[in-house]
């Protein structure tokens, strides 16, 4: 296996053949993996690809995780997050990234020395970076360190374009209780450097709302109803992997905000069991109906001769 970064762009390499177009926005997210397939990278390259947009990854733990909880958390070397990071953005580039598990202060720290490296945008401005401050499972378990709370605090509210806190991370990164209201927790956390902050209601009592604001002064509320569905595994990941699929594709924030929190509110009440706990919300709410019973079947082109 090599993880050398040094290659030229084309020494060496076969002509590429079939020019198209390039036809969708390439968003990038930094995060871990789920193995049950609802939360973490999966869940974020699944809502990336029902955007339409091309979804790409740098894992930076592994989890053992299913409808259960959380049963083991295995953060990756720094070595091995640098190499996926310079991989995918040295070739393919990106458009959006989103963050999602950090698991360590040694990792928030190099995600914030990576994302310093990402090329400016041809009109001069950043790629935006969605920032979801991943805390814990919807089962309690940590999945950041208690300590690595000050470096997303210092090194990556800054950084980002839009960070994505439900209540409790919201409480942590302030030192606010969850029970502060939503505009005082957004207050505070532009005060550390965010461009936007959206305030997730899914830990609310009664509706499930969403606070946007921004350090221009800019407030909107998404309203919803709070779903009857206890099968909501994965909804933050999902819900900033849209946002983040929503600016790849040239939204402003409060645009790819709004339409993210549409998805969500179809995504939400498709969510179906699976395993013993709590099962996935739906990426594929939207597209159920053509799919037919079962998912798709291959249409004459695609049957494979029988023998
Ligand atoms: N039961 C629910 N009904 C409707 N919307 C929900 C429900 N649970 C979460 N949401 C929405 O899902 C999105 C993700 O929020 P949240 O669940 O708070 O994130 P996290 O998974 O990070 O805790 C938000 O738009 C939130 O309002
Ligand atoms: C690997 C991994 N990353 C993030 C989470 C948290 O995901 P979230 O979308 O907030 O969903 P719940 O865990 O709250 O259902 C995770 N569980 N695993």
């Amino acid at each position: 296996m090599t993880t050398s970064t040094e290659d030229s762009a084309s020494a060496g390499r076969p002509a590429v053949r079939g020019a198209t177009p390039l036809p969708t926005a390439r968003v990038l997210t930094i995060a871990g993996t789920d193995s049950g397939g609802g939360a973490g990278v999966p869940a974020d390259l699944k809502a990336m690809m029902a955007l339409g947009t091309h979804g790409m990854c740098v894992v930076t733990a592994v989890t053992a995780q299913n409808s259960i909880g959380v049963q083991g958390a295995w953060p990756l070397p720094v070595e091995a997050i640098r190499g996926q990071f310079r991989s995918v953005v040295d070739d393919i580039g990106v458009d959006a990234i989103k963050t999602g598990m950090l698991a360590s202060a040694e990792i928030v720290g190099t995600v914030a020395e990576l994302l310093d490296t990402v090329p400016r945008r041809e009109d001069g401005s950043r790629v935006p970076v969605v920032v979801d401050p991943v805390a814990m499972s919807k089962h309690g378990d940590p999945l950041l360190d208690p300590e690595a709370a000050a470096s997303v605090r210092s090194l990556l509210v800054p950084r980002s374009t839009v960070i994505t806190p439900n209540l409790p991370e919201a409480a942590m990164l302030t030192g606010l209780g969850a029970g502060a209201p939503p505009a005082i927790l957004a207050g505070a956390l532009l005060e550390l450097g965010a461009e936007w902050v959206l305030i997730k209601g899914g830990h609310r009592e009664g509706d499930a709302d969403d606070l946007l604001v921004s350090y221009t002064g800019e407030r909107h509320l998404f309203r919803a109803p709070r779903e009857d569905n206890t099968h909501t595994h994965g909804t933050g990941c999902t819900m900033g992997s849209l946002i983040a699929a929503g600016l790849g594709q040239g939204l402003t924030v409060p645009e790819a905000v709004g339409l993210a929190k549409r998805f969500m509110m179809g995504a939400i009440p498709a969510g179906y069991a699976l395993g013993a706990g709590i099962g996935p919300v739906d990426p594929l709410w939207h597209l159920r109906g053509a799919l037919g019973e079962g998912g798709w079947t291959p249409g004459p082109g695609l049957q494979v001769a029988a023998g």
